[in-house]
């Protein structure tokens, strides 16, 4: 995996300490604090005060109880705090910035500790109520009680240090406040995702308050999410208000009925490896005659046995937008929803959804973009960076291309797209989609992007619109250096990771100094997206045109 480079990687150590793990997990999200809302006492930025003198002169315990000011939000959305009079940093989960609490001391990680929130002195300045009941406690939305507004200045702030500090573009450029685009807000806040998992499990999870309490048999299973930081705790939830209402109708059906003692089912257990329910999928699509919602229920269980789901699958085939009832067997230990065999229990074994004006078949583990809505803004910006002609005279390469709607999306304007994935059902599914969308210019093919060879270049003709679609760690060194020798007119970077999205636009545009290597791209723009409100998640898509 490729890593930030170093002189950009050292200037974030120094600055920001607790960034020093990003050579191996390259996952951060950049602290990040907003200058509208810092009182003026405070404007220096908390990572800077873990590096002044007053920072080297305290250093909490473990276990010590302090009192803390969250000053912004740093990568995975956990606070940064300080203590009154010292600069010494401390992380905290569920810290928002202005936030005056009380804390104790999990971790010391060297530079910097990790404090667990006791109790809310003050709350934070932008201070909204959670409408989710589950807020304070699911690690799934960790800035549900921000306001909107001040989620997308942190998202943007976040990004535009990136550039800065690791892409290595100087905001004393005249040209950066053109290519740093104001970030693109999410509509829809609320029910935006497609597919939910949750999990069945044995231990259910309570809040300190109630662990007194002595649960009984089947009191103990739960079915929700997992706590943060168990992998064999449950939080169990009747509703997720990320999810669609018809979603939330199934998942009601399944906790009102699924620990019926006549029943007999069993949640499975993470330690002793028994028990038969591992997970429930559900996935919201759309009826494409009438457009409205069209569920798919994912049963995961740890060994086939129908009969014992069937009272289930009786209850939840009632309600009118159920269409499909999988039941995905999952033998292993692993705790993974996806199954060696699959089976339809009810209805059809696919959903369908609309992407773009085409059509997009959905199996139980084919991926597809989990928020349907803010997708379609998403690909209309892909198309647009791309600046396709429309006269079907240009080449393009889809990158990571999953199950190929972005290359598909594109196929209309183009001469043939042609698409690279390492996951197999995927290139099988972009064929698929391509054939229900009578879609022939288009060629998907799986391989490893991590593993190209110089021969990669001559399965297809040069391209002159290039899309890289990377997951989280980025592209790899490989893939950077045969795009610098390619060179495509334009590349459209679309990153979930603005961390090593920054570093490998740093690389395009400005080489890898490292091993002599020039860069030959120009930044044109990097557009920030908010894709999963309330979650620390940013997509970037950034335009890169040959200089
Ligand atoms: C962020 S998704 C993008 C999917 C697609 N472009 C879309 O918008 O639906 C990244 C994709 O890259 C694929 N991938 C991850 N590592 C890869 C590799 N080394 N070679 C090829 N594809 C890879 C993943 O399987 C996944 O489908």
């Amino acid at each position: 995996m490729a890593s930030i480079p170093s002189h950009a990687l050292r200037h974030l150590t120094l600055t920001r300490p607790w960034l020093r793990k990003i050579r191996c997990t390259t996952s951060l999200a950049f602290s990040s604090q907003d200058p509208h809302q810092i009182p003026p006492q405070n404007t220096d930025t908390a990572a800077k005060n873990a590096n002044d003198s007053k920072s080297q002169a305290f250093f909490p315990k473990k276990n010590q109880i302090l009192e803390l000011e969250c000053e912004s939000l740093a990568f995975k959305g956990k606070g940064v705090c300080k203590v009154a009079d010292s600069g010494f940093v401390l992380l905290c989960d569920n810290a928002l910035p202005g936030e005056r609490f009380i804390g104790r001391v999990s971790r010391k990680k060297g530079s910097y500790a990790e404090v667990t929130k006791l109790k809310t002195l003050s709350p934070h300045w932008d201070f909204v109520d959670a409408p989710c009941e589950y807020a304070s406690y699911c690690g799934g939305c960790k800035t549900q009680n921000l306001s909107y507004e001040a989620q997308l200045r942190a998202k943007e702030k976040q990004v535009r240090e990136l550039v800065i500090h690791v892409g290595k573009f100087s905001d004393k450029n005249p040209d950066f406040s053109h290519i740093m685009k104001p970030i693109v807000p999410c509509d829809i806040q609320f029910h935006y995702r497609n597919k939910m998992e949750f999990s069945f499990g044995s231990q259910k999870w309570l809040p300190k308050e109630l662990l007194h309490e002595k649960l009984d048999g089947n009191e103990n299973y739960a079915l929700g999410l997992h706590a943060p930081g168990f992998f064999d705790k449950i939080l169990n939830v009747d509703k997720c208000l990320l999810q669609s209402e018809p979603a939330n109708k199934i998942l009601a059906t399944v906790q009102d009925n699924w620990k019926d003692p006549e029943l007999g089912l069993s949640p499975y257990n993470v330690h002793s490896h028994a028990g038969f329910l591992k997970h429930l999928v559900l996935r919201t699509g759309r009826d494409m005659k009438t457009g409205l919602p069209e569920l798919m229920v994912n049963f995961v269980t740890s060994s086939y046995k129908p009969e014992m789901l069937k009272p289930l699958v009786e209850k939840i085939s009632t309600i009118p937008e159920v269409v499909s009832i999988m039941n995905n067997v999952n033998t292993s230990i692993g705790n993974t929803s996806v199954g060696e065999e699959e089976y339809t229990l009810y209805g059809k074994s696919t959903i369908t959804e609309s992407l773009r004006g085409l059509t997009f078949q959905i199996s139980a583990n084919s991926f597809f973009q989990t928020n349907t809505h803010q997708a379609e803004v998403l690909y209309k910006l892909i198309e647009d960076c791309s600046g396709l002609r429309g006269d079907a005279s240009e080449i393009v390469l889809d990158l990571f291309c999953g199950t190929g709607t972005i290359g598909l999306t594109l196929a209309k304007k183009a001469k043939h797209v042609y698409g690279y994935e390492v996951v197999p059902q995927a290139v099988a599914d972009a064929n698929k989609n391509a054939k229900l969308n009578g879609i022939n210019n288009t060629t998907f093919v799986q391989g490893d992007l991590n593993k190209i060879d110089e021969n990669f270049g001559k399965h297809f003709p040069k391209p002159d619109i290039v899309i890289s679609d990377p997951n989280r760690p980025g592209m790899h060194m490989k893939l950077i250096k045969f795009l610098l020798k390619l060179k495509a007119p334009k590349i459209v970077y679309v990153s979930c990771n603005p961390a090593t999205c920054a570093r490998d636009i740093d690389y395009l545009c400005h080489g890898v100094v490292e091993q002599n290597i020039k860069g030959c791209y120009k930044l044109k723009s990097i557009q920030p997206v908010d894709m999963f409100p309330h979650t620390p998640h940013i997509e970037c898509v950034c335009l890169l045109e040959l200089c």
